[in-house]
């Protein structure tokens, strides 16, 4: 990011060129067969410096790459600087420059190397321990409710990134899970959603974790109300609200206004963004669920990444080569979407925690210095965990129109192997055999030979998969806290070094206020057709439809 946009920089244009010249003889087909090589090329095992368990490869064979456009994608990321930033980021410099922050998650799991000097940095430790403190009370029993009963349900009130990570995180976990503490994570404003959680808990025996980073998020404040109105329905005195609420906030204000005091408030910092925040005090659910030793590796593993993404050299950094493979397909092959394909069902919530992650931090279009871009950020994130997409929009990933790069990721081994492995071994089987059809299809000739010589022209041809499409494997021996700490801190740093070529701010997100202020606005018309001004047309008449139907 050096103050021009990435399209002037000279390997930009000779990528750009690369890509007009030869995209159309990059045939995956070819590129393996003529290379015996390319696996071991294209291919890179990750394994922690301090922990040999913590361990996954990263298979980027089945890209359409060559050593050449390697090169010059790793040309790009010196050319937009993306080493210095990135050592920016390590010492706490204000990168988020429209909020003038430092952006450092990575200090939050930073257990031996580097000194920052920014407010809140040194407090770490201690939130940490106040951390494990509560959490061991409560999982104890030791901590108990009004009524002198322990605690056998939490609620964790909190939306976008004081939510995402915490449900990720617990749901990829559950191996690890405390079975006799239910968790429930209640984020929407529709009162369904906390409605429903209420259902299934008791005031005696439920602690909610009030998780906010600013406390003034309407849906959260809301809910958090709402949950005290319903706790102190039964519970009547107010005190007892200490035994039953904490608060997750950078806002002591807000908090102890609500009525929390500050010995239950864990407290984190404005250089702690709401996407990257499951390693602070957000993470308190999370702790609560696995247990504060489960979650201190968590953090380990993240800071494994945080170590190799410092100092690997680029060829070898995996972070850097999943976010230039990302840039190749979005910005020259103009792939719109990338999706996140785990077959482990405790990961069902990975695509979804990184749709916030990647498209809130690099979902914009002015870059730092207010230029308009002239190319594609930030890719749309989805995906669902296999095999279950397979069953539903994998028909489009093989046979559509669009081109969909996607990342595959499986645990070689099973927190639950069940039938001797046998169902393991089937995902498995699936894990490998998707990306092999999507790189490598089934040709014409493949087809006719197999349906011999009296089938139709058109059937034919809908059988046949043009393959060369590409994905990136990962695999790991089993799902520990520690691998998801690094597969989680490799994302995130992938998507740094993207918004940093692309010369975005990927730490603020000014995209989400317009909407909120204007909710605000209407929420003080719905009563009465008359109150209804200032909108188009239709807003208005969506508005009048719904006061026809409006019952209080
Ligand atoms: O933690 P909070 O302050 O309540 O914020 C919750 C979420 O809402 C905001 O609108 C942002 O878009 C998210 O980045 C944030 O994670």
């Amino acid at each position: 990011m050096s103050g021009r946009l990435a399209s002037e920089y000279s390997s930009w244009k000779k990528l750009q060129q690369i890509y007009d010249t030869e995209h159309s003889k990059l045939a995956l087909r070819d590129l393996f067969a003529q290379d015996p090589q390319r696996f071991a090329k294209f291919s890179r095992e990750y394994t922690s410096s301090d922990d040999p368990s913590v361990t996954f490869l990263l298979d980027f064979s089945k890209n359409l790459i060559t050593e050449p456009i390697l090169a010059s994608l790793l040309d790009l990321v010196r050319e937009a600087q993306v080493e210095e930033y990135r050592e920016k980021m390590f010492n706490g410099e204000h990168i988020n420059t429209s909020e003038d922050r430092a952006v450092l998650h990575v200090a939050l799991r930073n257990f031996d190397e580097f000194r920052i000097n920014e407010a809140g940095v040194d407090e770490v430790g201690k939130v940490l321990a106040h951390i494990k403190e509560f959490t061991e009370s409560v999982r104890s029993g030791e901590w108990k409710g009004y009524t002198g009963k322990t605690i056998n349900t939490i609620v964790n009130i909190g939306i976008g990134g004081s939510d995402l990570g915490p449900v990720m995180v617990t749901e990829a976990l559950k191996p690890y899970a405390k079975r006799d503490l239910k968790a429930h994570f209640v984020s929407n404003i529709d009162g369904t959603h906390l409605a429903e959680t209420l259902r299934e808990s008791d005031p005696e025996t439920t602690l909610f974790i009030i998780a906010s980073k600013t406390f003034t998020t309407q849906e959260t404040i809301t809910n958090a109300e709402s949950a005290r109105d319903w706790f102190l329905a039964t519970a009547k005195d107010k005190a007892h609200v200490a035994k039953h609420f904490v608060a997750l906030s950078t806002n002591t204000k807000a908090v102890t206004a609500f009525g929390i005091s500050e010995s239950n408030m864990f407290q984190f910092w404005d250089w702690v963004g709401g996407r990257y925040s499951l390693w602070s005090a957000i993470g308190l659910s999370i702790a609560l669920v696995i247990g504060y030793d489960n979650f201190e590796q968590l953090l380990r593993g993240a800071h494994g990444i945080d170590k190799h993404f410092r100092t690997a050299p680029l060829e070898q950094n995996l972070p850097v080569l999943l976010a230039v493979l990302g840039i190749w397909y979005n910005d020259f092959y103009g792939a719109q979407t990338h999706a996140l394909l785990p077959y482990d069902q405790y990961l069902h919530k990975f695509a979804d925690y990184f749709q916030q992650g990647d498209m809130e931090s690099n979902g914009k279009s002015i870059t730092k210095g207010g230029q308009r871009v002239n190319y594609q950020t930030g890719p749309i994130i989805w995906g669902a965990a296999g095999t279950n997409g397979q069953h539903s929009f994998y028909q489009l990933v093989h046979q559509g129109t669009k081109l969909i790069p996607a990342d595959f990721l499986a645990p070689a081994t099973t927190h639950n192997p069940i039938a001797h492995s046998k169902h393991h071994r089937i995902l498995l089987s699936n894990f490998f055999a998707q990306p092999e059809a999507l790189a490598f299809g089934k040709t014409e000739e493949e087809v006719r030979k197999e349906l011999g010589p009296n089938a139709s022209d058109a059937l034919v041809k809908s059988k046949i998969f043009e393959g060369n499409r590409p994905s990136n494997s990962i695999i790991f021996p089993l799902l520990t806290p520690a691998t998801l700490g690094a597969l989680i801190a490799l994302y995130e740093h992938k998507i740094f070094t993207q918004g940093v070529i692309w010369g975005i701010n990927s730490f603020d997100q000014m995209g989400v206020e317009l909407g909120k202020v204007l909710a605000k606005n209407i929420l003080n018309q719905l009563e009465k057709p008359e109150d209804v001004k200032g909108h188009d047309s239709s807003t208005t008449g969506l508005i009048h439809y719904y006061q026809k139907w409006r019952k209080e």
